[in-house]
């Protein structure tokens, strides 16, 4: 028998992806709600409590909203896409390649990571269990995203003034992905972050610049590519290279991808060094990564991009 999802969200930027995706799927029959009766309480209340599976594609307050809307007896699982449950106690954060498939399968609530946060991670989380990198060395980070990481205002914003190049913000160095990137990454202080939007409706670069030389507990830049290579072997969305390349590009009409590329770069006396990851926010940095999640967790790991 088919499982019930309910997307709580559907018509957001990251809602539609995953709706798209669910269409194709006879495994799921989707809950739907009218335009009329999509931010209606009790409409949601009821969807969210009958379905299987509620997909969360919400800003935070509503995200928590629709959490207390689910009641203590209901056996519906969420699979929240916001801020808002990612460093909570009871939730598991759904980055399968960090935490484990059987962690994310077996899980009633699970927090979809940052998009931001999914590069950052998936080069330094693995580097900092392995002991070769510190965890108290106060690590930079800086990202380019397209557009749509900033959903529909960002879409229309970007969309309507065709004349913005480069966008940098978070400013006030408040970022909300700050907490979760220390966090998740097990470090001693959290990422001086300096992320940035481009022209580009999506896809997403994230660097994290190491000064090796100066850094007394790091290891050398070809032993961090290979425990990367080495951590990721199973991981069929990920892919560590080996090659150099002249130049990385967002395009501003690339297609979706669930893909996360990784580079380990660095001069040829393997002083300095930049940790690089290419990924597509609404892909691994958001719909992506809630899709692989509920693979995982109804009961199609074969689709879930991990050798098992
Ligand atoms: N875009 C991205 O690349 C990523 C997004 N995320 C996270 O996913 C979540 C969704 O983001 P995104 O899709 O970009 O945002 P959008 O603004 O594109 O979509 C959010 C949707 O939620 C709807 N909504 C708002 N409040 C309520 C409510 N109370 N009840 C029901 N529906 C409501 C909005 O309705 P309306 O259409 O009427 O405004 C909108 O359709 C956010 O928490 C974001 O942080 C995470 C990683 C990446
Ligand atoms: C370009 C842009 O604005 N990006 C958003 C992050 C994407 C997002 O909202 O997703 P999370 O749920 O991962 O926080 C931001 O910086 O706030």
């Amino acid at each position: 028998m088919a499982q019930t999802v309910f997307i709580d969200g559907a018509v957001g930027t990251t809602g539609l992806e995953i709706l798209e995706r669910l269409e194709g799927r006879p495994e799921f029959d989707l809950v739907r709600l009218s335009d009329a009766e999509r931010k209606d309480a009790e409409c949601r209340k009821t969807a969210l409590n009958y379905a299987d599976f509620a997909i969360l594609c919400l800003p935070d307050d509503a995200a928590r909203e629709a959490v207390a809307l689910i009641d203590d007896s209901s056996d519906t699982r969420i699979i929240d896409a916001s801020t808002a449950h990612r460093n909570a106690p009871g939730w598991i954060y759904g980055f399968p390649e960090l935490v484990g498939p059987k962690a994310v399968a077996g899980a009633k609530r699970v927090a979809n990571p940052g998009c931001y946060p999914t590069g950052f991670l998936a080069l330094i989380a693995p580097l900092v269990r392995a002991d070769l990198l510190p965890r108290d060395w106060p690590y930079s980070v800086h990202a380019v995203s397209g557009y749509s990481g900033g959903g529909k205002a960002m879409v229309e914003r970007f969309e309507q003034d065709g004349d913005i190049a480069f966008r940098a913000y978070g400013l006030s160095l408040e970022h909300k992905h700050l907490a979760e990137m220390q966090r998740q990454a097990g470090l001693t202080y959290p990422p001086v972050f300096s992320p940035a939007v481009v022209p580009a409706f999506r896809g997403m670069l994230v660097e994290i610049p190491l000064p090796i030389g100066a850094m007394r507990s790091a290891a050398n830049p070809e032993d961090l590519r290979s425990e990367l290579a080495r951590y990721y072997v199973n991981a069929e969305l990920v892919t560590v290279h080996e090659d150099v390349p002249e130049e990385l590009l967002l395009r501003s009409d690339a297609p979706a991808s669930d893909r996360l590329d990784l580079w380990v770069l660095s001069d040829a006396a393997g002083n300095a060094s930049r940790l690089l990851a290419r990924l597509d926010n609404l892909g691994k940095g958001a719909s992506g990564a809630a899709i692989q999640s509920l693979n995982l967790m109804a009961g199609c790991p074969e689709l879930a991009g991990l050798k098992l």
